[in-house]
């Protein structure tokens, strides 16, 4: 197999501005199947604006992300399309409160890929008890905990059979003694040869799961290697300031 046959994402000088503020600088990324992509980095330097870039929810202000062979950015592909491949689990979950834990996982598969009720049913109480909550289905979030609450919303988000999952900060809302069940879903599905790139400041998942971690400052990439080596040995100094801040 060919090198971008093997290529599940491959983003290419990706800038985005705010108005005045450049808040991403020609970043480059490449993300191979089943390969798992944890970014770090301080707050605001850019890494969630990434990944909105990514999920499409901003618009890059240059640059290309072609997903396989798919140019993402020239308007052929649909949105919700493209959504359906690329899948995204939020700091805040963004569950529906008015809708029972089972219809939120079954809303999207229903709607967008025809799926019967029945169907989708099944399959969202087999992702329920994948992510440990066989006995949710029938309440409504607002019963949940926070880890409760994100693993529902692990379950709606791996009901769409997306092939690469992204993950902005997604235990940082959470208690510190909730932070475990959620990471420990994660690396199920890292185990499982789930393709993802994972945002986040839990840098025990990013050293244990990660196979290539990537440092953000100021709207750069400005290292990224193995987990053994950022972690281990950083080559830049201000990815060891940082460690050296965080660990
Ligand atoms: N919707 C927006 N409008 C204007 N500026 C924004 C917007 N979203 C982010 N920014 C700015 O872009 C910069 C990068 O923010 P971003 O949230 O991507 O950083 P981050 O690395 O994810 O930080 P954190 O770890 O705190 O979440 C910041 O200066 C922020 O203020």
């Amino acid at each position: 197999m060919s090198e971008t046959k093997q290529s599940m994402l491959t983003i290419t000088k990706l800038s985005k501005y705010y108005g005045k503020n450049h808040v991403l600088k020609k970043v480059n990324l490449n993300v191979k199947k089943g390969e798992v992509v944890c970014i770090i980095g301080p707050s605001g330097s850019g890494k969630s604006t990434f990944l909105r870039c990514i999920n499409l929810l901003e618009r890059p202000s240059s640059g290309s992300i072609f997903y396989q062979d798919n140019d993402v950015l020239d308007g052929k592909w649909k949105t919700n399309e493209y959504r359906q491949h690329v899948g995204m689990v939020f700091q805040g979950y963004y569950l529906f409160p008015f809708k029972k834990v089972i219809d939120n996982i079954t809303m999207a598969p229903r709607t967008l890929k025809n799926k019967n009720k029945a169907e989708a049913e099944v399959e969202a109480l087999e992702l329920l008890k994948k992510v440990g909550l066989a006995d949710k289905d029938d309440v409504y979030p607002a019963s949940l905990s926070g880890g409760q609450k994100q693993r529902v919303a692990i379950a709606r988000a791996l009901a769409m059979h997306p092939e690469l999952l992204l993950f902005d900060e997604p235990t940082s809302a959470l208690d510190p003694e909730l932070v475990g069940e959620v990471l420990r879903v994660m690396k199920g599905l890292a185990e499982e040869g789930m393709t993802m790139v994972v945002v986040t400041h839990e840098m025990g998942f990013a050293r244990e799961v990660a196979n290539r971690v990537i440092f953000m400052e100021g709207g750069y990439i400005v290292e990224e290697g193995a987990p053994e080596e950022i972690f281990g040995n950083p080559k830049n100094e201000r990815t060891r300031e940082f460690l050296a801040r965080v660990l």
